[in-house]
């Protein structure tokens, strides 16, 4: 079942957090032919939903979320950011990808506050902000720690208070816990999901792990190769909270898995070569 491109906001005349229009990106490649890496993407995400983006590697996942940073120009089309088209970097959105980048030479509290210093947040107000974000992430006790002296996961957790300290609305999250062990992972799926139905930011979030996305998302956009470009939009109607072990057994989980696995199969590039 492979559904239009195009996500309808429910109510019409919500402005969506999202808007994509025909958004395409051609790049050189390095025998400098120009490819398209992303044709005409049609798309919609509304206010305070969580997206999951998925598809083989190389179909222009990242590429579109660093285009909603406004960090990537289109070559064509048009993005929209709550009704403005974006013009340049955007920053509302809190950016957190597949590598920490915590600095080595700052503490876990330091590291977590370098936007608000570079935003000029007086220190008092800065570290109350910080201690914040740092008991929302369960790193509580860990704030004078260098990014040395805490577990993988500690430093997933720092990065991702990094992002959600400044309090953007949305956050766009690419791989954030690829190289997680299955436990950590786990963990911070759930954190995030309490975060998320706390504060209810619009999130995108990329990733390649099928039972990740319908985890996680309302509405699950899956991506095709060669161009990359959205074959199907997938909403995801399983109550919350939601339990990845109780979930397997639930026939919806399964049909819905069933059907995005056949569609990422058959947009491998693999498949298409032959
Ligand atoms: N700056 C760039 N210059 C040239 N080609 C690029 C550039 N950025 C991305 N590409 C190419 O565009 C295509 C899409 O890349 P992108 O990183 O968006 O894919 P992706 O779906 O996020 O992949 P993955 O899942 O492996 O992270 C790839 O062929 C990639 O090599």
């Amino acid at each position: 079942m492979t559904g239009p491109s195009t996500v309808q906001a429910s109510e019409p005349d919500v402005v969506p957090e999202f808007a994509y229009r025909r958004v395409t990106r051609r790049f050189r490649s390095e025998a400098d032919q120009e490819f398209v890496a992303l044709n005409d993407v049609d798309l919609e995400i509304e206010s305070g939903s969580f997206v999951c983006f998925i598809g083989p590697s190389g179909c222009g996942k990242t590429t579109l979320l660093n285009m909603s940073a406004g960090l990537l120009p289109a070559s064509g089309g048009s993005i929209h950011f709550r009704g403005e088209k974006l013009k340049k970097v955007n920053t509302s959105v809190g950016f957190i990808t597949q590598h920490d980048n915590l600095l080595p030479w700052r503490t876990v509290e330091k590291n977590i506050g370098i936007a608000l210093e570079i935003q000029k947040v007086p220190r008092k107000e800065r570290r109350r902000r910080v201690a914040e974000v740092i008991d929302l992430v369960g790193l509580t006790g860990f704030a004078q720690r260098f990014p040395s002296q805490l577990s993988g996961g500690m430093q997933k957790r720092a990065s991702l208070a990094r992002g959600l300290v400044y309090e953007p609305s949305t956050l766009l999250m690419d791989e954030p816990f690829g190289a997680l062990d299955a436990q950590l992972r786990l963990n911070m799926q759930n954190e995030l999901l309490r975060i998320w139905e706390r504060d209810r930011k619009t999130i995108i979030f990329v990733t390649h792990d099928l039972d990740e996305a319908i985890l996680l998302a309302d509405r699950i956009v899956v991506f095709g190769t060669r161009p990359g470009r959205v074959v199907h939009v997938e909403d995801v109607p399983l109550a919350r909270p939601r339990d990845l072990a109780e979930l397997r057994l639930d026939p919806a989980y399964g049909e819905i898995w069933e059907r995005l696995w056949k569609l990422l199969d058959h947009s491998s590039p693999a498949e298409e070569k032959s």
